[in-house]
């Protein structure tokens, strides 16, 4: 059975559609198969990409603090990333511009709202916005990339009780629905995740297959990198944003793509 006709008879069925998509895209991609088999073997730890001497990353405007380092996988928490006066200051460029959070469809690519994903984002274009381009160009230093290679800067809201449920950062390269966004710049290999707020309760950046839970804190950030040289993905970088249990939260997430992203 095709996995079109599969995906409609577990919606008819009522099963929610974004576990129908989920269980669909397992059972094809291991079918799929297409993958070069080094891209298949066990994840391959190299020298994590990420900056730093000592317990601090100098950028050409201000110095990072690393507080966390995990090499397998390698994760980072890194303090004093954004000043405060720069986190209010990219809340109030985004605070009239948020939607609701779409995520890509593996199947399609079309983009879709789902309970997976409950918060309001929007994209900052850089434009001629000095704050943008200084972070963007803090963010490369810190990420050790181009700065061409970060997708535009995106802010997500989340209120009491929203989430973002565990996903990769990265696409899956055997889900149809990824190809166009794949042509953009290559894969994504790295994420910086940004808190522009303290929360009051809960709301952590949760990682379920390493039972890591970061604390949302003002100014703080959390680092991952899940590609390698050889194309390799790190599963264990999954990762989602747990439910706001009160207050609110605000972050600031980079994507780094592998090359140029257009
Ligand atoms: O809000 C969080 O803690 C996680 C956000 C996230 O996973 C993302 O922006 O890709
Ligand atoms: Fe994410």
């Amino acid at each position: 059975m095709p996995p079109q006709d599969i995906l409609a008879a577990m919606t008819a069925a009522n099963f929610d559609p974004a576990y129908a998509e989920q269980v669909v895209r397992e059972r094809f991609a291991a079918r799929a198969a297409g993958l070069p088999r080094k891209e298949r073997e066990p994840y391959r730890y190299g020298t994590p990409r990420i900056r730093h001497q000592g317990n601090l990353i100098r950028t050409s405007d201000r110095d990072v603090r690393v507080l966390v380092r995990l090499d397998q996988p390698v994760v980072a928490v890194l303090d004093n990333v954004l000043s405060d006066e720069e986190c209010d200051a990219v809340i109030s460029l985004a605070r009239d511009q948020l939607a609701p959070s779409a995520t890509l469809s593996p199947a399609t690519g079309e983009h879709q709202v789902r309970d997976t994903r409950t918060s309001r984002g929007a994209f900052l274009p850089e434009g001629d916005n000095s704050l943008l381009r200084r972070l963007n160009r803090r963010i490369a230093e810190i990420t050790n990339t181009p700065v061409t290679h970060g997708e535009a800067l995106h802010v997500l809201h989340y209120q009491v009780g929203a989430e973002y449920k565990p996903h990769p950062d990265y696409f899956d390269p055997t889900s149809p629905g990824f190809a166009a966004t794949l042509k953009r710049g290559g894969q994504r290999t790295a994420t910086l995740i940004v808190y522009l707020n303290d929360v009051e309760d809960a709301g952590d950046t949760v990682f379920p297959k390493l039972g890591l839970s970061v604390v949302p804190k003002k100014g703080a950030a959390v680092y991952f990198e899940y590609m390698n040289d050889d194309g390799q993905l790190d599963e264990a970088t999954l990762h989602g944003g747990a439910p706001v249990g009160a207050g609110d939260k605000w972050v600031l997430t980079k994507w780094v793509r592998q090359e140029a992203f257009r």
